[in-house]
């Protein structure tokens, strides 16, 4: 059976009943159509592309072009699953109509069901820009990549006891502001369970332990098909990379012992082929 597209309210819904999700990147046709056969609940079509599809070092690169390439055939791909589009850096905290501008267009251009943008207390005047724009927006706090060099790199965060309490701070704010859920990457366990009784709408974790309301991967990292990036928050539930390997070498191997392409794989009709003239 074709699964159900969640909706804006049922993320609340959700966490009101107890009732875990998931979600996955994905930003290309091919993947968001695997993930849309899955289980799997929501996709983000993330600005992690820059590293994961363009092979940059981080995510500061990223265009608003790059993002709505990728998000068009995601969309196209995966019509029973949430997409979230992820604001590029750069294209919301100049102001709140360059937020707007951009958060439309990206609506109006990949049909996405949402938006993503990083940033807390300093963030909130562009989030709520957005909502009143009419389109829902998803808040992402804690380690986020884009100002990750003003955190000192790929950090946990919320280690102590003030940059805990600022978090939790920084999530009560961007709710009032109007998401209708939270990102929360890469904080202790306790940090993130702290914010998810003290805030109404879901948390969603990514290297945020188990009590959140749902736990968010990149597809690459928990197929094993990325390489040797492993941060302690990423499991590998496949070994992708390693199926693809070999299947490439098999494909060589036949190829150089001449077994491939078989009768079976060619096209057989004999054609008496006339000599040529001189
Ligand atoms: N493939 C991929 N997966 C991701 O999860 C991801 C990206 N790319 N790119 C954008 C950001 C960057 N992310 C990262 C990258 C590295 C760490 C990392 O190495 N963290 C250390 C923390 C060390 C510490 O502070 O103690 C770790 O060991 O987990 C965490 C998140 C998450 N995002
Ligand atoms: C890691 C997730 C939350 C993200 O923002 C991304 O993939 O870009
Ligand atoms: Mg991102």
């Amino acid at each position: 059976m074709a699964k159900q597209k969640m909706t804006v309210m049922d993320f609340q819904k959700y966490k009101d009943e107890g009732r875990k999700f998931s979600y996955v990147t994905a930003y290309d046709y091919t993947t968001a159509s695997i993930v849309d056969d899955s289980d799997v609940e929501v996709i983000l079509v993330g600005d992690s592309l820059g590293m994961i599809m363009l092979g940059y070092k981080g995510t500061t690169a990223v265009t608003m072009d790059d993002m709505i390439h990728h998000i068009r055939p995601v969309v196209q791909g995966a019509p029973h699953t949430f997409v979230i589009g992820d604001m590029p850096f750069g294209s919301y905290q100049v102001s709140c109509e360059q937020a707007m501008t951009n958060a439309i267009r990206m609506i109006k251009e990949t049909g996405c069901d949402c938006v993503k943008l990083e940033g807390g207390i300093n963030m909130a005047d562009k989030i709520a820009a957005i909502v009143n724009a009419g389109i829902p927006v998803m808040g992402h706090i804690g380690l986020t990549p884009q100002t990750a060099t003003s955190l000192g790199g790929f950090k946990v965060q919320g280690g102590t006891p003030e940059s805990a309490r600022k978090l939790i701070e920084d999530a009560k704010t961007i709710e009032k502001a109007g998401v209708f859920s939270i990102v929360l990457e890469c904080v202790p366990s306790c940090v993130a369970r702290a914010m998810s009784k003290e805030v109404r709408v879901p948390i969603l974790g990514i290297g945020a332990g188990p009590d959140v309301d749902c736990q968010v991967l990149v597809t690459q990292d928990l197929l094993g098909m990325y390489g040797d990036f492993k941060p302690k928050f990423v499991k590998q539930f496949a070994q992708i990379r390693k199926a693809m390997v070999d299947g490439l070498n098999a494909f060589h191997e036949e190829t150089l012992n001449g077994s491939f392409p078989s009768p079976e794989f060619s096209f057989n009709k004999q054609v008496d082929i006339p000599p040529a003239k001189e």
